[in-house]
């Protein structure tokens, strides 16, 4: 992309070490914060692109921001953005947009936890509008999406099918509300049930029981190391233990199995895939030169 891997070298060269230093002490407190940065990175550049729109709170009075799309159920931890902003203004003032500092945090998410060191080129500028809650509804994926949409999707990007199949590796973090699998454990006649695997079909319905009424507190880890980057995710879906539509989908559809085996044996190709494909999916429809503006503060427009 348009993007330069020595941007900040005279504005800012330390940036990437307050980013690294500021969230390796606020993991260490928080291990489930990794995977809502990560999910938070993938949401903003799905909108609008990589801008830090997703950060913006909506104003007193005026229209719901993007946030308010209930495809944004479960995104959490906007405020870390924030303050990380905080600790690189305090050294590099008006120098650095949020929209880099959410990738870098992203990407600290992925390799403090085990994962690659992702070389990330900078330079996003922030967007000067929000866009509406309806842009939101209709470009990021629902939880029923399956093999076809997420290819389509990523294809958008420039990824191919085995980069596709890579950034989906980042369920190898994190959770997934209840509410988000109930179709698949109780729809009679919608045939999920029988490609799961029987003790975890059985599992996913004790811990998620019938009805809405926790179905929006209670949650399932996405793989049994849900702090921990590695390839489980794909070692448990190639077993029928995929927790999401997709993830068990992509072990089934010839498109996109054999790359889930692969990746299932071979962790070092999983990350170098992941590496590309975080790269490709961190330059969507950015602002640079000057369009756009540098935020000060991550959660308003000003
Ligand atoms: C078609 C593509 C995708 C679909 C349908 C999808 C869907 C979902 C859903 C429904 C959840 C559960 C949210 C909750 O209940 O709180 C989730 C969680 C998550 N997703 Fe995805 N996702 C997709 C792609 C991605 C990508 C590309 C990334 C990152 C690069 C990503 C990262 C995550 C992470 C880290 C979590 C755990 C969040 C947490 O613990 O708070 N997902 N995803
Ligand atoms: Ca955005
Ligand atoms: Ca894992």
């Amino acid at each position: 992309c348009s993007l330069s891997y020595h941007f900040y070298e005279k504005s800012c060269p330390q940036v990437e070490d307050i980013v690294k230093n500021g969230l390796q002490a606020i993991f260490l407190i928080d291990p489930t914060s990794p995977a809502a940065l990560l999910r938070l990175m993938f949401h903003d550049c799905q909108v609008q692109g990589c801008d830090a729109s997703i950060l913006v709170d909506p104003g007193e009075g005026s229209v719901p921001t993007e946030m308010a799309s209930t495809k944004n159920f479960g995104i959490r931890k906007r405020k870390l953005i924030s303050i990380v902003k905080s600790m690189v203004e305090a050294q590099c003032p008006q120098q650095v947009s949020c929209a880099d500092i959410l990738i870098l945090a992203a990407r600290e998410a992925v390799a403090l936890t085990g994962g690659p060191r992702i070389n990330i080129p900078l330079g996003r500028r922030d967007s000067p509008q929000t866009p509406s809650y309806e842009l939101a509804d209709a470009l990021l994926p629902p939880a029923t999406a399956g093999v076809a949409d997420m290819l389509n999707i990523f294809a958008k990007k420039g990824m191919t099918p085995a980069e596709s199949v890579a950034i989906l590796g980042a369920h190898t973090l994190g959770i997934t509300h209840c509410s988000n699998i109930q179709n698949r454990l109780y729809s009679p006649n919608n045939g999920e049930l029988r490609v799961m695997e029987p003790d975890f079909a059985a599992f996913l319905r004790l811990t998620c029981p019938r009805g809405p009424l926790t179905s929006n507190l209670s949650f399932v880890l996405n793989d049994p190391t849900s702090f921990a980057f590695d390839n489980e995710y794909y070692v448990n879906a190639m077993r029928g233990r995929g927790v999401l539509k997709i993830d068990a989908e992509m072990a089934l559809d010839p498109q996109t199995a054999h790359f889930m085996q692969h990746f299932s044996v071979n962790q070092d190709d999983f990350f170098q895939a992941f590496s590309s494909a975080f790269v490709k999916l961190s330059c969507s429809g950015v602002l640079t030169g000057k369009q756009g503006v540098i935020r000060k503060n991550c959660n308003a427009i000003n």
